[in-house]
């Protein structure tokens, strides 16, 4: 299969800790490699639209609320199965039931402030990918 490509979110919660590097390690430790990375601040406008399929869920406004606290690490993973692999070594969305050794298991605090957002479809990873970067930011 040829490589792939996903977006994650390293999230404010991991970004206040000093986490970064710690995460980013798990990626390539799994065979992701790194092709875009950029530090940024989300408004909230932007927090909202990246969310908006959840605008009907119950934690969408606290959720919002929590993508702004603070700086995010938007980036481009490469890689066979790259949507899968990223997923995999995120773990369950709410850390209590995520699988030893996965990022949330090590680092997330809450269901919330889950340390990581990963794309959940190749599809999807295409639209987002496009929501934080330009073609001329992805150096595979
Ligand atoms: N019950 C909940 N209470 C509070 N926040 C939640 C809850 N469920 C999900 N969230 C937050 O919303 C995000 C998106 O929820 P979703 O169900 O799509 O989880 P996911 O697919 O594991 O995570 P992501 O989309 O971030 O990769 C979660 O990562 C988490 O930060």
């Amino acid at each position: 299969m040829a490589a792939e490509r996903t977006l994650s979110i390293i999230k404010p919660d991991a970004t206040r800790r000093n986490l970064t590097g710690k995460i980013n390690a798990k990626f390539e430790e799994a065979g992701l490699r790194i092709v875009a990375q950029k530090r940024l601040q989300l408004t909230e406008a932007q927090a909202g639209a990246f969310y908006a399929v959840h605008k009907e869920r119950p934690f969408y406004k606290d959720l919002v609320s929590f993508m702004i606290s603070g700086p995010v690490v938007a980036q481009v993973l490469e890689g066979e199965n790259a949507v899968a692999k990223n997923r995999e070594v995120m773990g369950a969305t709410n850390p209590a039931n995520a699988a030893a050794g996965t990022i949330r298991k090590e680092f997330a605090e809450s269901i919330e402030a889950n340390s990581v957002h990963g794309s959940d479809s190749a599809e999807n990873a295409a639209t987002e990918i496009a929501f934080f970067f330009a073609g001329i930011e992805i150096t595979g």
